[in-house]
């Protein structure tokens, strides 16, 4: 046996050996324990009375909706949307992978990959989930038709199978297939709520909890809307078999629990919208820090990278809305409307083989997985703003709320998160008078960690973030702005993909393209390996359209035609 192969055994079996405390101690980075994580019928305004609370019971008390990042939560399972290889990749998937370790590769390694609608489980490692289970859901890219339906409802009934089997107690599910796989949002929604429901019906002993753990702002809107359709006593077949029971004398109903109404769905909508809490967003900076090593081509192994940065010390989150102070509306609101809201910088696409013969896109992206959603999928509620039409970002952003695209305010080296900066350290017209904001590569890592917490801060801001380029100024040619090549190459245009690029591929997994040939060295060495080549945005022509891209992007309306730069 291997030397890689005996190191993975050896360690899933210590690990699975360890009681809980001990398990603790290994935890690389924060985590959130299953008691601080509400039920979905249990909420900090609860009304109902002690009396009540025995009569009604419902399975809401077994299924929670949480929103946040999966690889922070201390269940027995998480389910990874993995794909056919289970070698890791982007979205939840790469963050799945980083924060587990390289041992969680080793041990997918040897499982000979998985077919789509199956389920196969491995040890959690470093996460504090004791095992991960890996699904692959279906490849839907916007149409849903009886076989990519069936297969999802698989993804859940055999990762729940798995769970039974393994005797496990607890999962987490994140929204299989609606990233990069394309499957619409709110169909994905119904499939997986209605195949837990009827799994929990059919095993209410074998389950203690089941977390639809959502990251976007769309998918906890669609989960929110939906939960109670699912899990709530005037539906609930639990209630009637329960109320049946207690007509016998026996009164004892089988779960506690109570049901949510909606001023408090209202209440708990105010919490969860900051229940995305500060050490989360630490845990997020980290798997952006490790995905940047991972672009700049640290790696030449596989996707996966194990997150090299020390990991923040180790602290219990408390999430329980009763344990956070909150702003009052008013103050809340203001603060929001002063906050900045950066870019999340995502790494566009670039076409790989998934496995031999299938080709997928794949790339590295930020923990929402949000790489370019295909663009056959059917949200096009958002129509692009000019990201760089831009003047002050604060009060822009502030008067248009959500209508507009959101400003990159960046601020060199400025560590304090807390005072958004109001004026853009670099942004200035260019030959047609509109700004498009120079950001040089040098302060990207200032970038990504302070505008990603202020992002994530204001999450519903993540729909409105349509395209922000970062650019390099060519110094040579002041208001010359320039793209790295291997976004030009990857770019897709999507009018409702919030997607930024940012300078982070190496030179050698640039891919040919059409794009123009005039290349730039890149003027600082020092941000990765090797030159990184740039083309002035200017140059860069959609070829079906023969628009360029600085066009495009300063464009109000949809683009001329979606089109891609890749051959
Ligand atoms: N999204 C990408 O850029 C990307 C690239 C390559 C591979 N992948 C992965 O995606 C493919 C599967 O597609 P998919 O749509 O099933 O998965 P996905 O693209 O990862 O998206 C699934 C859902 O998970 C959400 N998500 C992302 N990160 C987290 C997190 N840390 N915690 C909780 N939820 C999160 C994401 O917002 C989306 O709603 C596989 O190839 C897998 O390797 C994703």
């Amino acid at each position: 046996m291997s030397k890689k192969k005996k190191e993975w055994r050896a360690e899933k079996e210590r690990l699975l050996s360890l009681g809980l405390e001990d398990r603790r101690k290994d935890y690389r980075g924060n985590y959130v324990t299953l008691d601080k994580i509400p039920t979905w019928a249990n909420h900090d305004n609860n009304t109902a009375t002690e009396e009540e609370e025995h009569q009604s019971f419902s399975l809401a008390d077994k299924v929670t909706l949480y929103k946040g990042d999966i690889t922070i939560l201390e269940v027995d399972a998480i389910v990874n949307a993995a794909n056919s290889s289970l070698l890791g990749g982007g979205g939840v998937d790469g963050c799945i992978h980083r924060a587990a370790g390289h041992l969680l590769y080793e041990e997918c390694h040897s499982l000979n990959g998985c077919d789509t609608g199956k389920a196969k489980i491995t040890c959690g490692y470093d996460l504090p989930a004791k095992y991960v289970i890996h699904t692959v859901g279906p490849i839907a890219r916007g149409n849903v038709g009886q076989s990519q339906k069936d297969d999802l409802e698989s993804c859940y009934k055999t990762s729940l199978k798995l769970m039974k089997d393994n005797n496990l107690r607890s999962v987490a599910f994140p929204c299989i297939s609606t990233g990069i796989y394309g499957f619409p949002n709110e169909p994905a929604a119904e499939i997986a709520l209605k195949t837990v429901h009827d799994w929990i019906v059919s095993n209410q002993d074998e389950i203690d909890r089941v977390i639809f753990c959502v990251f976007l702002e769309t998918d906890y809107e669609i989960y929110k809307r939906k939960m109670s359709d699912f899990f709530s006593p005037d539906n609930d077949d639990h209630k009637k078999e329960d109320d049946a029971r207690v007509e016998q004398g026996n009164t004892q109903p089988m779960e506690g629990g109570d049901e949510d109404d909606d001023d408090a769905d209202k209440k708990d909508e105010k919490e969860d919208e900051s229940m995305m809490s500060q050490t989360e967003e630490s845990h997020v900076d980290e798997t952006m820090e490790s995905q940047k090593l991972e672009a700049e081509g640290l790696d030449d192994e596989p996707m996966v990278q194990e997150d090299k940065t020390p990991a923040k010390e180790d602290h219990k989150v408390e999430v329980s809305p009763t344990a956070k102070k909150k702003p009052e509306p008013e103050a809340e609101k203001e603060k929001e409307k002063k906050e900045v809201k950066g870019d999340d910088p995502q790494v566009a696409g670039e076409e790989k083989e998934d496995s031999p013969g299938k080709k997928m896109l794949t790339g590295q992206t930020d923990e929402a997985g949000k790489l370019m959603e295909d663009s056959t999928k059917t949200d096009t509620s958002q129509e692009p703003a000019d990201p760089m039409e831009v003047h002050d970002p604060v009060t822009t952003a502030a008067k248009e709320n959500n209508t507009s695209s959101i400003k990159v305010d960046v601020k060199a080296q400025d560590k304090s998160p807390q005072e958004p900066d109001s004026t853009p350290t670099d942004s200035r017209p260019n030959s047609q008078g509109k700004h498009i904001y120079l950001i040089n590569t040098s302060q990207l890592t200032d970038l990504h960690h302070r505008h990603r917490e202020k992002l994530q801060q204001s999450e519903r801001h993540m729909e409105t973030v349509h395209k922000v380029l970062i650019v390099r100024e060519d110094t040579e040619s002041p208001g010359c702005c320039w793209i790295h090549k291997a976004r030009a190459l990857s770019l897709r245009y999507k009018p409702h993909a919030p997607y930024v690029y940012s300078p982070y591929i190496p030179q050698k997994k640039i891919r040919k393209g059409r794009a123009t040939e005039r290349m730039c060295q890149n003027r600082e060495r020092g941000s990765s390996p090797g030159p990184l080549p740039w083309i002035p945005a200017e140059d860069i022509r959609l070829p079906d359209t023969k628009h360029s891209l600085v066009t495009l992007l300063k464009s109000d309306g949809p683009p001329p035609v979606q089109s891609e730069l890749l051959a």
